[in-house]
Formats: structure tokens, sequence, C-alpha cells
């Protein structure tokens, strides 16, 4: 079982990260509409005909789809230079999956971010889905280590679920890089609601080398 220090659920302040405003394109304001169709199509009941609505969204998904870039081309879009954060699927404005969450660097470098989940996060009634929960470690450690300055991909994450993450009430996730050997990097995260801690993870992470660039490049058709 992971132990994961002074992670602290209570301690506020530090500077916000990753956060991108520039929404010039009117990209963010168009996903936050998208999310909310998301959240409330989730359990779905409605006291109303939804063939017109189904018309109206189909039109405006058609609409969409005929002015879009192709999807090469936004996949290299998605790794030009920050772009990889406004499209994550935890903190990405861009994405409609991510809640978002934005989160705080406190002095010590640990991440804490608050967020509360919808029922499309939901496993088992009223809790997170643990795949959820994964997914909330596996980017806080990530966006842990990025801004600590040495970063990697996730070779391991081993999960402790601890008590039921809740669905539909405030959380605090937070996560800070550890130890970092060579290529090889280590962080530890916690999730609690209120006082009460509902998972832990440490996750090793190794520098991928030539590998992200290789990808990129052949993204980017070079
Ligand atoms: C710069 C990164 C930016 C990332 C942005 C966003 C990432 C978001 C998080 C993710 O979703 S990452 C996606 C999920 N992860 C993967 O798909 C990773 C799959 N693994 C790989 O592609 C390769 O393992 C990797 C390129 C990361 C490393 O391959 P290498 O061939 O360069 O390294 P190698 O296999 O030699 O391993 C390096 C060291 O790590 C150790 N290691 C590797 N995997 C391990 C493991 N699972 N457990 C323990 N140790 C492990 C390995 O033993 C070795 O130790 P030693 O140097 O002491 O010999």
């Amino acid at each position: 079982m992971v132990e994961t220090g002074p992670l602290d659920p209570s301690r506020g302040g530090g500077g916000r990260i990753d956060r991108v405003d520039d929404d010039e394109a009117g990209l963010f304001a168009l996903v936050d509409q998208v999310r909310r169709i998301r959240a409330l199509t989730t359990g779905g009941l409605f006291d109303t005909d939804l063939d017109p609505l189904t018309a109206q969204l189909r039109e405006v998904a058609d609409r969409l789809e005929a002015a879009s870039a192709s999807t090469e081309r936004r996949q290299a879009v998605t790794w030009s230079t920050g772009d990889y954060v406004t499209n994550c699927p935890v903190v990405g404005r861009s994405n409609v999956l991510a809640p978002p969450i934005a989160f705080d660097i406190l002095d010590d470098g640990t991440l804490r971010g608050e967020v509360t989940l919808g029922l499309e996060y939901q496993g088992p009634p009223a809790c997170v889905h643990g795949g959820m929960v994964a997914l909330l470690f596996d980017v806080v450690l990530g966006r842990a280590n990025f801004h600590a300055g040495a970063t990697g991909m996730t070779v391991y994450l081993d999960v402790d679920y601890r008590s039921p993450t809740p669905v539909l009430e405030p959380i605090v996730v937070t996560g800070r890089q550890v130890r970092v050997e060579g290529r090889k990097i280590w962080a530890q995260g916690a999730i609690h609601a209120g006082d009460r801690l509902c998972a832990t993870a440490e996750g090793m992470f190794v520098e991928p080398g030539g590998l992200l660039l290789e990808n990129r490049r052949r993204l980017a058709g070079g």
C-alpha cells in the first residue's frame, strides 16, 4: 500500500498552473456547452419530446463536421507546444471528456485541484468509477512531474482504493514528484473527500528518449 506522506487536502494557496485563457477561436466556449449536454444526458430523464432536439443537435454536428480540419491535422495540433494541456482528458478545456480540473501548485511542488464529478463519471452507485480515479492520478502525477522539471511516460501506476470516491461532492486531488533517478521518475498522489482519504497512488514514469519526438515528426508529416 502506498504511503503518501504529508499530502494534505486542506492546504490552499499556491499559483494556478496550466491555465490557458486564450479562446480566440471560441472553442472553450463551444466545448462548455457540449459538456453541459454530456452531463445532462447521463441518466437522461427529460420531460420533453427529444426528437426535435436531436434534429437540432444533428444539424450542429453536421455543420461542425463540414467545417472541421482532418483528424490528422487536429492530432498534430494536440501535440504542438502548449496544446497538449488544453486537450488533456482531465485538465483540457478543449476536451469534452475533461471535467476539467484546474491545479494549483503549492510551495513544496504539490499539485492540488478541487473538482465535483458528475454522474457521467459514476461507477458503483454514488461512487466515481475506478478507472476515472486512475486517470485523475495519472494526470496529476504527470503534471506534477512536468512542473518539477523531469517528465516521462507512465510505466506503472499503483492505485489503492481505500474508501469510495464520491460523485456529486467536492473532492481534492493532490500529487507530487518524490524521486528522480536518471530517466526514472516516481510520484505519489491522494484523493480526499473532506477529511476522508478515498485513494492513494504511486506512479513510475520513464523519460521516453526520442519516441515522442519521432511521433510528433510523423504526425506533423515530416
Ligand atoms: C515526456 C512525456 C510527456 C507525457 C505527456 C502525457 C503522458 C500522459 C500519461 C500517459 O498516458 S503515458 C501512456 C501510457 N504509458 C505508455 O504507453 C508507456 C509504454 N512504455 C513505453 O513506451 C516504454 O516503456 C518507454 C518508452 C516509456 C520506455 O522504454 P525504453 O525502452 O526507453 O526504456 P526501458 O524499457 O529500457 O526502461 C527504462 C528503465 O525503466 C524500467 N522500467 C520500464 N518499465 C517498467 C515497469 N513497468 N516497472 C518497473 N520498471 C520499469 C526498466 O527496467 C529500465 O530500468 P533500468 O534502466 O534500471 O534497466
